[in-house]
């Protein structure tokens, strides 16, 4: 005989979305319970951000010797243990685990259930043995691996985010199917941890990035040794004898075959919808996840859906961004929608990419001719002089009049300097606000006040102002 619990609300999966929807939820008093199925704190914490972090940051240090001499210090080229690397790796996880882990959220008044929910009515769900009615359920499953369909891939052995972080043994020659995110952050790192990376990319490399800072990325990776090939056609892959792997190429001059020792598959998403029986409950879907409207409600009022499975956006922020819209929507029944006009990226290569609002090809699109494209580099910022991090730039796109539409940074701390246009653009500030900040010297902030700056450079240095000087006569 099953048991029937009761809640306000209740949640499917225990990640990004999950648990901030949790927390919230508890804490302003609505009986709330929580099903996870996987880990507690999901993708981002196991498999995902974290551990990608974590891994980057160990590159960084290995990597960090190769321009000692350019400081006048000698160092010899560090040893790598990949597999202390990965201790290290699993050491952050377990840091933070507790954080998100069931002990804390029973200990905030949740009930949480383990196990894989399904809908089994429109305002019911089954785990197990135990059937959950609630008023309002959220859906925050997220996604996992999309595996392509490369002839020879399901017989041949390969890592994704989920298994690459306990792999222990350093991979010879990394072949990377995907130049996404994923694919870049965890190429850049591997070729810092002594490995040789290739990258098959079938389109473009940071696809979504302004042409004109991925390229900065790509060259710095590619100065780095990694083999970045973008248009690459893969025609099979397949295990070869000693723990290898074979891939084979369509390439200018014929079929290509390239040996490595893994292979990793950072082709993009699949939601975890399939499994939900989301049509029990009303719930329509497309192909890449669940259809929800600006206050992120599913076709079932009742229902909310939030993070990976409801885009458009899969990041930890997206996700915890939507969970702050849900608990206005479902506990104040305030209608609060979402807003994305200011929503950040960051893609965490050496150098960062980082973008918010529109890049320049977006509001060529929208508004023409009519916009100004603003840029400062990062060489001539003192502060980035003496750390020798003078690669990179911020581009800023305002309207003719000085609304801020967008900007992108390539560079050192690109992801902590882009925070400044996000708030920026959310508040609705002119160029001039920015221009007019003092920035403490010397800091890499001053980079987008600069920037900012260049705004009024054509009128500054124009011969209107020329002539007003001599006519106020400054210097007479
Ligand atoms: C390698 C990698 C690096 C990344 N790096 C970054 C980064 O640097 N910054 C960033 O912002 N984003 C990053 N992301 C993206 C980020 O991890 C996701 O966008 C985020 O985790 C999505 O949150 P979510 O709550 O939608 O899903 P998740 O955090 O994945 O949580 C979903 C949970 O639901 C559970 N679940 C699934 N089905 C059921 C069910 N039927 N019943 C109960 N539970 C279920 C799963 O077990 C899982 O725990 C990265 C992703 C990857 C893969
Ligand atoms: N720093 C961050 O915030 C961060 C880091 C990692 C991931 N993420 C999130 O995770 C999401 C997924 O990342 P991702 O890199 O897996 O997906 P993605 O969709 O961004 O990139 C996948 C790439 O694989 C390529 N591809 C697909 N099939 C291929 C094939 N058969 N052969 C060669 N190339 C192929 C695509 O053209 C694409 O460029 C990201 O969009 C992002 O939202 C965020």
């Amino acid at each position: 005989m099953g048991t029937l619990i009761t809640g306000d609300i209740c949640i499917l999966g225990g990640g990004s979305g999950g648990l901030s929807v949790a927390a919230g939820a508890s804490q302003m008093g609505a009986k709330t319970i929580l099903i996870e199925g996987g880990k507690m704190g999901g993708d981002c914490l196991n498999y995902g951000c974290v551990p990608s972090k974590s891994l980057i940051a160990a590159a960084k240090k290995a990597h960090g010797y190769h321009d000692a001499a350019d400081f006048g210090i000698s160092a010899a080229a560090p040893e790598v243990d990949y597999g202390r690397v990965m201790d290290h790796v699993e050491d952050v996880i377990a840091g933070i685990a507790p954080h998100d882990s069931v002990e804390r959220f029973e200990g905030l008044g949740v009930t949480v259930l383990k196990g894989y929910g399904r809908f089994v009515g429109r305002g019911e769900v089954q785990v197990g043995e135990t059937t959950v009615r609630a008023r309002r359920f959220v859906i925050a499953t997220g996604s996992r691996p999309a595996i392509p369909p490369v002839p020879g891939l399901e017989e041949t052995p390969y890592l994704t985010n989920e298994t690459l972080f306990s792999n222990r043994i350093r991979p010879d020659h990394l072949i990377v199917i995907g130049g996404g995110p994923i694919g870049m952050e965890l190429a850049a790192a591997h070729v810092r941890l002594g490995c040789k990376v290739t990258v098959l990319e079938a389109f473009t490399a940071l696809s979504r990035e302004d042409p004109e800072l991925r390229q900065v990325v790509l060259d710095c990776l590619r100065e780095e040794g990694a083999d970045i090939r973008e248009g690459a056609e893969i025609v099979r892959v397949a295990p070869k004898g000693g723990n290898q792997i074979e891939v084979v190429l369509n390439g200018p001059a014929g079929e290509e075959t390239l040996a490595g020792s893994h292979l990793l598959v950072a082709t993009g998403r699949t939601t975890n919808i399939e499994d939900l029986d989301l049509q029990a409950a009303g719930v329509e879907t497309t192909r890449t996840g669940v259809v929800v409207d600006a206050r992120l409600r599913t076709t079932n009022r009742k229902i909310f859906a939030i993070g990976d499975v409801a885009g458009p956006y899969q990041f930890t922020h997206a996700a915890s961004y939507h969970a702050g819209i849900v608990l206005r929507n479902a506990l104040f029944r305030l209608p609060a929608k979402v807003d994305y006009a200011a929503f950040p990226r960051v893609t965490f290569t050496d150098p960062e990419i980082a973008s918010v609002g529109m890049d320049e090809d977006a509001a060529r699109k929208a508004f023409g001719a009519d916009i100004t494209v603003l840029r400062f580099p990062y060489a001539e910022n003192d502060r980035a002089r003496a750390d020798r991090k003078t690669t990179g730039l911020v581009k800023v796109i305002t309207s003719r009049k000085g609304r801020i539409l967008g900007a992108g940074i390539v560079g050192y701390q690109a992801g902590e300097l882009i925070q400044l246009w996000g708030l920026a653009i959310s508040k609705g500030l002119k160029i001039g606000a920015v221009a007019s900040l003092i920035a403490p010297y010397p800091t890499y902030g001053e980079i987008n006040k600069r920037a900012a700056g260049a705004f009024y450079t054509p009128k500054l240095f124009s011969k209107g102002t020329a002539r007003l000087v001599r006519f106020l006569g400054l210097f007479g």
